[in-house]
């Protein structure tokens, strides 16, 4: 176990980690590193057990065995709003927004892990609350001038094209003012100048200080964003390292080979 004062930088850490449903072992073993300030990938076949990394990461699940870190702090066992407000947020693969809800307001829920209160009492126009409330839609204006989406803050978010919507999430996610943000399949159904463009924001949030670990399949996308890449098949990592190398190391190809073939 390394000296958690030795860390210089801050990091999400995964110690070990291992997930089992019943009989099947979804991930085993996994060891991963995904500092602040930079984009770090997560690739693998469909099934690999990526999104199950995610979902331990955010407590959504229960992990088996070892143990999550973000700097010092242990979350191995905490819930997901105690992981939510040590700074860890999340999208997710099929966009999650609220579809009749303004832009603007789902941005503001985003606010929500330091303000449940106020955002609540704001968007049920409680009198008390005005003042709060137009201090929240102002730093929600901001948020989405960051993510160039302001002529939007009044529309349905589920009006939006597809990729508008992904923004949307996002500045949502942005809002909780994340130290760690996990992004799975980001730029899914985008062609290359959308997925360009978001990635452009993405490595404003790096520079930002943001760390983002992100799973991507689309490997264009992987090797423009990611210093570092993990790469998972069935349950296990079987290799880690900058894209060029990762990309090209046998096992990473079979892995991929198999399920193109598994698949007919
Ligand atoms: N809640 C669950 N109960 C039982 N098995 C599960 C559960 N969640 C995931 N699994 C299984 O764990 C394994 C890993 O699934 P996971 O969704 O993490 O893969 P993935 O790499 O994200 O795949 P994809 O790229 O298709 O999203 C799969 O065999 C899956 O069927």
């Amino acid at each position: 176990m390394p000296n958690r004062k030795e860390v210089t930088v801050s990091e999400l850490r995964l110690d070990a980690v291992s997930k089992s449903f019943g009989g099947l072992h979804a991930v085993s073993n996994i060891d991963l590193v995904a500092p602040q300030g930079s984009i770090t990938g997560l690739i693998g076949p469909n099934g690999a057990g990526k999104t199950t990394i995610i979902n331990l990461i955010t407590g959504t699940l229960r992990i088996s065995s070892g143990r999550v870190f973000l700097d010092d702090v242990e979350l191995t066992t905490a819930e997901p709003d105690v992981i939510a407000r040590r700074g860890v947020s999340r999208t997710f693969q099929n966009i999650r927004l609220l579809p009749e809800a303004s832009v603007l307001d789902n941005v503001i829920i985003g606010f929500h892990r330091h303000e449940r209160s106020s955002v609540v009492a704001g968007l049920l126009g409680l009198p008390s609350s005005l003042r709060e409330t137009r201090a929240l839609r102002q730093r929600g204006m901001e948020i989405l001038k960051r993510f160039r989406i302001e002529r939007f803050a009044d529309a349905a978010a589920g009006s939006l094209a597809y990729g508008h919507q992904r923004r949307v999430e996002m500045a949502r996610a942005v809002a909780a003012q994340p130290r760690i943000l996990l992004l799975d399949e980001p730029v899914a159904g985008m062609n290359d100048v959308e997925a360009d463009e978001l990635g452009d924001l993405y490595e404003e949030l790096a520079a930002s200080g943001i760390g983002l670990l992100m799973i991507e399949h689309n490997v264009r996308f992987v090797t423009r964003m990611c210093t570092r890449i993990y790469a998972m098949a069935s349950g296990k990592m079987i290799a880690a390292g900058p894209p060029g190398e990762v990309l090209k190391d046998p096992n990473v190809i079979a892995a991929y080979l198999g399920d193109r073939y598994a698949k007919g």
